[in-house]
């Protein structure tokens, strides 16, 4: 796995984000616009050649690639291209991920027409996206270690609708570097879907007291 620290300092990060989640929030729009637009062709093929500047002047300057996920000097990763989290990446839906005391993952997000599979319904493919990114998070988060999926288990309880929707995450248990995670998404009336993972903590990265001692290094060097 690909690991590099950024050279930004926090200022530079935060200043970053401040002018491309915007943007990225109006790509998402921008993406709702276009399922849900009812102008004629005329407006449509206007559209498109807008959109086709917009992009020939953003391809002026690219990153070779995919964004990666590069590390800030306090080991906060920056994953801003991933498709389920990422800052930079408009497919990925308006997910906040808050972690609580109790060392589960939740969020709270708003699924709109760009997530839907049956009429109506949120996509199964969207549900397993989500809930495989809050169940790593949490076990991640817990434990101090970045673990890859190795076994995901989605349980379709009923459709999920569109719309508002809460998501929580948990680990149950571990043996060695195997982590057992669970996770449901919810709407108003109870659980729509779960999930059973067994997340695995690759055998070459850093255990938590090796990963704080590095944090602690990094944060006396200078920026
Ligand atoms: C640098 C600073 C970092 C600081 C970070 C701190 C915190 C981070 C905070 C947040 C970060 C958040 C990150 C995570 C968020 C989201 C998660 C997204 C998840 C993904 O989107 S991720 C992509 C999809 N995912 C893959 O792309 C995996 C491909 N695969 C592999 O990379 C390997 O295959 C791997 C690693 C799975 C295993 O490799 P390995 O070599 O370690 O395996 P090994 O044989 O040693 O097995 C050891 C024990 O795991 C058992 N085991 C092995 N494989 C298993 C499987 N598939 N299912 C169930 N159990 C399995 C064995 O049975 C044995 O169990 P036992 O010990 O009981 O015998």
């Amino acid at each position: 796995m690909d690991f590099r620290l950024t050279d930004m300092t926090d200022e530079e990060i935060a200043q970053d984000l401040s002018v491309v989640e915007p943007l990225t929030d109006s790509v998402r729009d921008l993406i709702d616009a276009v399922i849900r637009t009812e102008v004629d062709a005329e407006h449509l093929i206007a559209a498109r050649e807008q959109i086709e500047a917009v992009v020939a002047s953003l391809r002026a300057e690219q990153k070779p690639g995919s964004y990666g996920v590069p590390f800030t000097k306090k080991l906060h990763g920056m994953p801003y291209g991933n498709a389920a989290v990422g800052k930079r990446n408009a497919i990925a839906p308006p997910l906040e991920i808050e972690h609580q005391a109790d060392g589960s993952a939740t969020s709270k997000v708003v699924l709109g027409a760009a997530y839907e599979g049956p009429a109506g319904l949120v996509h199964g493919g969207i549900s397993a996206m989500l809930l495989d990114q809050l169940l790593g998070e949490a076990v991640s988060r817990q434990h101090g270690i970045p673990c890859f999926t190795g076994t995901l288990t989605m349980t379709y309880l009923r459709p999920t609708p569109l719309g508002a929707l809460r998501l929580r995450a948990e680990t149950t248990g571990n043996s060695g570097r195997k982590y057992f995670v669970r996770a449901e998404i919810c709407d108003a009336d109870g659980p729509t879907v779960t999930a059973e993972a067994i997340m695995v903590a690759p055998a070459n990265f850093p255990r938590h007291e090796e990963l704080q001692r590095l944090r602690a290094q990094l944060a006396e060097a200078p920026e």
